[in-house]
């Protein structure tokens, strides 16, 4: 990481941590640095161990085994100095319901010696930032789970602390309060606030996060950079494919034939999308945006002109290159499917001649180390010599959740 001025931020060197009567470690020999300024994501399934390492590191814990450092202070050694580094928002509410949301803020800050004044005037403005004036003097029973969490965060910044330590903190919050917090959590990563946090909503923190760390069974899987990871692990794109094989095909057979093609790195079945198409990670789906808006809708048996411009429009340079080189037929496939989606078909459409398959349409998932527009033409050509049906395309980029399923597989915990 970037700035190495100083002790690391955070500094976790073959943490163990067993609870009692326990037959396992819900930490097992985790090791990490966090430089300073950094905003760290810590994540992993339910039960991987990412809480057990925040309470280790913000000294609720106590280690079994291993070392943990904040700001170059050793937790267990010296746990008052290294709370004086550090803040922490913890997964479940620990506001003090005796006080109302400005004594919290005011009593935080007592603890951690901010004089009486700053303190007020940190206040003012914190609950003014998170959007809590009105009920600032009014009894915390009265507040919704958000309001909450917004004010911990608010109690947290109280004594600005050079580490911030966020055990989820958008869960099972609305999308407006997700939002707040995400630019609140953003605005201190600009001011140089080095940032632990956890979450599982990964993919809104891929654009916040310098790094990720991925735990499972209490032990990191993987870190780097969520570029990185979603280049390494994933591939570079998606083709989801919605198909409905021929009635004396099978769907394991076309699934295998598509995974044969070249440029494939992995392909899997998926679940149908509920209702009409949906689609892969962010940043995906123009040429089913297209699909979906008629566009391809030309005369019968071809793209017609606008439609084909469109559509070509929405897929983009070397995109359109590609399907502009596709044959009478590999078009044909795609202006029927763009009609019955015009129509509203959507979730019914077969292209015409075509049977359905005997088990049903199926969702496929490619995993492309090429350009997926390559890719159109091969598993058209594909799925026409084996008359399976199209019924919708979706391209779209791996997301952090991907790579973090294929991690951590897809077995809830
Ligand atoms: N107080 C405790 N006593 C015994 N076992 C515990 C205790 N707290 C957590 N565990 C166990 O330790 C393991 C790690 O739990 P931890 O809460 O750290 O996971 P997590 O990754 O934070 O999960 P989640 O995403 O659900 O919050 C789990 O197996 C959990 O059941």
């Amino acid at each position: 990481m970037p700035s190495r001025d100083g002790p690391a931020a955070v500094e976790v060197v073959d943490l163990v941590k067993r609870y009692p009567r326990s037959e396992t470690n819900a930490v097992d020999g985790i090791s990490f640095t966090v430089a300073p300024g950094e905003t760290f994501g810590l994540f992993g399934p339910n039960g991987a161990g990412k809480s057990t390492t925040i309470g280790i590191l913000t000294t609720r814990l106590r280690a079994t085994g291993g070392r943990a450092l904040v700001g170059g202070v050793d937790v267990s050694r010296d746990p008052v100095a290294a709370r004086a580094q550090l803040a922490v928002v913890p997964q479940h509410n620990n506001l003090d319901r005796a006080l109302t949301p400005r004594q919290n803020l005011l009593y935080h800050a007592a603890y951690h010696g901010v004089p009486r004044a700053e303190a007020e005037q940190r206040a003012t403005t914190l609950l003014d930032r998170f959007g809590l004036t009105e009920r600032a003097d009014r009894r915390i029973e009265a507040y919704s789970g958000g309001m909450a969490q917004r004010l911990m965060i608010a109690r947290a910044w109280m004594h600005e602390p050079a580490v911030l330590f966020l055990d989820e903190p958008t869960n099972a919050l609305d999308p407006q309060t997700r939002m707040l917090i995400w630019s609140r959590i953003r605005e201190m990563r600009d001011r140089g606030v080095s940032i632990v946090l956890t979450t599982h909503a990964m993919n809104d923190a891929a654009n916040l996060v310098d790094r990720v760390g991925i735990v499972d069974q209490g032990r990191l899987l993987t870190l780097d950079t969520p570029q990185n990871l979603v280049r390494g692990l994933a591939g570079q794109a998606i083709l989801d494919l919605t198909v409905t094989p021929a009635a004396r095909d099978d769907a394991d057979a076309v699934l295998d034939a598509l995974r044969e093609l070249d440029g494939v790195r992995k392909a899997e079945r998926r679940p149908l999308p509920t209702g009409s198409a949906g689609g892969p990670g962010r940043g995906g789906g123009r040429l089913a945006a297209a699909l979906a808006a008629g566009a391809l809708g030309g005369g019968a048996g071809g793209l017609g002109g606008g439609g084909r411009a469109a559509a070509l429009a929405a897929l983009g340079g070397e995109g359109a290159a590609r399907l502009a080189g596709l044959g009478g037929e590999g078009a044909a496939r795609l202006a029927a499917l763009a009609r019955a989606r015009a129509n509203g078909d959507a979730t019914t459409a077969t292209l015409p001649g075509q049977p359905g398959g005997r088990g049903g349409r199926i969702r496929v998932r490619l995993h492309l180390a090429t350009d997926p527009a390559a890719l159109l033409g091969p598993a058209l050509a594909l799925l026409t010599a084996r008359s399976a049906a199209l019924n919708d395309i979706h391209i779209g980029e791996p997301s952090l959740e991907d790579v973090f399923i294929e991690l951590t597989g897809r077995d809830p915990r």
